[in-house]
């Protein structure tokens, strides 16, 4: 089963050098919480450069859902009419957040502090994930959650009549657990305040402060310290969404591994709450720099660029690098195989709880490839081969996951023999221009026809 259809199997091989400028579409943790805000404030807000894939797009959906008007003009620029902080209306409908963990429990903490009762589902992915992360701090507001056993989707919240603050340590390293406790404090009274051990990414701190509400951030021995001061009317915004990060690796980390490849990905959202992937390329020996540094809509931006870098070396990634580049270990996994000697992950615990397991989709997949990879609860280590030594030639599964698809695509352009995905499909939810952009920059990506 694919994300939201029918498998999509694709191949990449070996290819000449990668160039040309690679524009990446724009982040997708700001686009779910663009448009998640807007539908709280009061009156318009305008988002340009949005995020159109398929995530996206469902919580979009869901924000028209709970009465939200949300359009698109032609031109690509989105306008959400909100209802305001606790105006959300009761769905008649199950609110289908198809592949994206993040648009599920983003919109279950903005809905938990309302008097509705509203249905969660999704794809077989993200029914298979952990909700209690996020249900467990809902039900002090005096929400009520009832799913599948485990925790899982579908899942029914009942949202609090009555809401009281919530003062809340988050025992996992997790800015979705942290953002649905602050969007469910947004219609309780008083103060409700977040404490993170490990800094996460602060998108929704950072926007809820744009969109006027009253929310401070303490460093304290203790972690950091968010205290969100509860009804506030949210004032419309316009808001320009960065380009991804994470979806720049591919290119970033493909141009690293090509051999001649010189490729710019402009206008890169460098929050450091997010850019760890690049900091350990750098510290791997990655001919990886910043040009044309800048701030753009309150997030430093930078223009990467990438050149092949055929003498990389393995690295010891220090666990408190973790949060800043959790989505990206797969196709770090993928440079380190093409790097000389061992790349080691630790504190990478969070990777088996995400669209798949992605230490063990990327451990086997790797050891098809003819890399030898070791892996334990919370770590995982990689033995490099050397550039242009990495055998490839295996067809590896994807597990609805965009980024195990794109990541094994991105290693066959630089292994001896072509690499397969069972399905790309999964790839439209993050990413939705990546076969064209990647074709673009001179990679040989394909789809496989299928034989019935
Ligand atoms: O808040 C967000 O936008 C996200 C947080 C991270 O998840 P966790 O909060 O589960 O670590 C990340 O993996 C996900 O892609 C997006
Ligand atoms: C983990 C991811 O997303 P989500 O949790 O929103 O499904 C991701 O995009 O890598």
């Amino acid at each position: 089963m694919s994300a939201h259809g029918t498998p999509i199997p694709m191949m990449s091989a070996a290819s000449g050098p990668l160039s040309g400028v690679a524009e990446v579409p724009g982040d997708k943790s700001i686009s779910h919480r663009a448009l998640i805000l807007g539908a709280m404030a009061v009156g318009e807000t305008r988002i340009t450069g949005l995020l159109e894939g398929e995530d996206v797009l469902d919580t979009a959906k869901a924000m028209r859902a709970f009465g939200a008007e949300v359009t698109r003009d032609e031109d690509g620029t989105w306008h959400v009419h909100g209802v305001g902080v606790g105006g959300f209306a009761e769905p008649d409908q199950v609110i289908d957040c198809g592949n994206s963990g993040t648009g599920v429990r983003l919109i279950m903490g903005a809905m938990a502090t309302s008097p509705i009762t509203v249905t969660f589902c999704g794809d077989a992915s993200l029914s298979t994930r952990p909700m209690a992360r996020v249900t467990d701090p809902l039900a002090l507001f005096g929400a009520r959650a009832v799913g599948r056993s485990g925790g899982r989707l579908p899942m029914t919240i009942v949202g609090a009549a009555d809401p009281v603050p919530v003062r809340y340590s988050v025992p996992v390293p997790s800015a979705q657990v942290k953002s649905a406790v602050l969007l469910a404090g947004l219609n309780a009274p008083g103060q409700t305040v977040v404490i993170e051990k490990e800094a996460t990414r602060d998108h929704t701190e950072r926007m809820l402060a744009g969109f006027g509400a009253e929310v401070h951030t303490e460093e304290t021995d203790a972690g950091r310290v968010i205290t969100l001061t509860g009804q506030p009317e949210l004032k419309p915004q316009g808001i320009a969404v960065p380009r991804d990060p994470s979806s720049a690796a591919f290119p970033v980390c493909a141009a690293l591994i090509v051999p001649g490849s010189d490729v710019l990905v402009p206008g890169i959202g460098l929050n450091p709450t997010r850019a760890g992937l690049f900091t350990t390329l750098r510290e791997m020996g990655a001919d990886l720099t910043y040009e044309n540094e800048r701030e753009e809509g309150g997030e430093p931006v930078a223009d990467l660029r990438a050149r092949y870098s055929p003498e990389m070396t393995g690295i010891r990634v220090p666990p408190e690098r973790a949060a800043s580049m959790i989505d990206e270990y797969p196709i770090l996994a993928v440079v380190a195989s093409c790097a000389e000697g061992k790349t080691l992950m630790t504190g990478v615990r969070e990777l088996r709880v995400k669209e798949s397991d992605r230490i063990e989709a990327m451990a086997v997949g790797l050891r098809a490839c003819g890399v030898t990879v070791e892996d334990g609860e919370d770590w995982w280590e990689v033995t490099g081969l050397g550039a242009g030594n990495v055998p490839g030639g295996a067809t590896c599964v994807s597990h609805l996951d965009h980024r195990i698809a794109m990541s094994f695509l991105v290693l066959g352009l630089a292994a001896q023999q072509p690499v397969s995905v069972d399905d790309g499909a999964p790839i439209a939810t993050s990413f939705p221009v990546f076969e064209p952009l990647m074709a673009a920059l001179g990679a040989r990506i394909v789809r496989v026809a299928v034989e019935n």
